[in-house]
């Protein structure tokens, strides 16, 4: 019988970070082994429950490729460069990897895609299960509203948010486009300003929204002439994230290397 889930965590001082913490600790199955910050930060050696007023004798380290020994899969929720700093010690040392980090490039991409020739790794730009089921209700709203119809992706997220548009709002793109056998990196317009011309209806248009708190907001637009139907979902907590994300950790314990999303894990695919 094989033991609890030895969990890691990247970013762990970060908003997403501390969620995960918090919901790798109420895991029943799971146990944090390792909690990692990079090597400026002032948490090093704090106890990674330190924000939540626990101890959970997990002191918050930077030595990755030591303390992944210690783990059976990552949780990274940093940024790409870190992201993939990390992915090369995972993939050296047969670690599993869940990946939350959005906004790489092709590269960054290809290089997930390259070590999952070798371990299992869940990439996803959102791990809630609200979104995921978006996508799906996407899919089937732009084959049945293929004709006559605009579609606009507008997101909404906190001030602290380095890149636009966000991944999920991508993703939904890349869905609507691949069901109406459109290329999205040929049709996407991303912002208007000046004179502009009139809307090219083969376009899928994003907008972004940056301020205060707002933990993730994403509506698609399809609109016609008469009508428009709109479907949205907002995060009003981190914990959703951070459930999607421990969640496919679990999963991917029983699957072999690959690549992998969010609709895999949930069953969606
Ligand atoms: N897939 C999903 O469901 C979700 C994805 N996200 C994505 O997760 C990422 C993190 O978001 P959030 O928690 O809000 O961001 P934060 O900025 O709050 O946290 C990022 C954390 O990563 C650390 N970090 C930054 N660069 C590196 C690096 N090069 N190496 C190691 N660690 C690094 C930061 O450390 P320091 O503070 O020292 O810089 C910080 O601890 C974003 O890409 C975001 O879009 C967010 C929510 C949900
Ligand atoms: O940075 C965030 O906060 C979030 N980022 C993800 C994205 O870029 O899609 C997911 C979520 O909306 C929160």
């Amino acid at each position: 019988m094989s033991g609890p889930l030895r969990v890691a965590i990247a970013g762990t001082s970060g908003r997403m970070g501390r969620v995960l913490i918090e919901t790798v600790l109420a895991a029943g199955d799971c146990r944090l082994t390792v909690a990692l910050d990079r090597a400026e930060s002032a948490s090093l050696g704090q106890d990674a429950g330190h924000n939540l007023g626990q101890l959970t004798g997990v002191a918050i380290r930077s030595d990755v490729a030591t303390a992944l020994r210690e783990a059976d899969v990552l949780i990274d929720f940093t940024r790409p460069d870190g992201t993939l700093a990390h992915l090369a010690i995972c993939r050296e040392l047969g670690v599993n990897l869940v990946v939350g980090t959005t906004g790489f490039d092709e590269a960054g991409k290809a290089a997930l895609k390259d070590a999952s020739q070798d371990i299992g790794i869940v990439f996803a730009p959102n791990m809630s299960v609200g979104v995921n089921l978006t996508f799906k209700l996407l899919e089937m709203a732009a084959k049945v509203l293929a004709e006559g119809y605009d579609i606009e992706i507008v997101e909404a997220h906190h001030r602290h948010k380095v890149d636009a548009p966000s991944g999920t709002a991508l993703r939904m793109g890349e869905v609507v486009a691949d069901a109406l056998g459109r290329d999205l990196k040929t049709c996407a317009v991303y912002g208007r300003e000046g004179v502009t011309g009139a809307r090219d209806p083969s376009t899928i248009g994003f907008a972004t929204v940056r301020g205060g708190d707002v933990v993730g907001d994403h509506t698609v637009m399809f609109m016609a002439d008469g009508e428009r139907v709109e479907i949205s979902h907002k995060a009003s907590s981190r914990a959703t994230f951070a459930q999607g994300a421990v969640r496919a950790a679990r999963w991917l314990k029983q699957q072999p290397a690959g690549l992998y999303d969010m609709q895999d894990v949930l069953g969606l695919r």
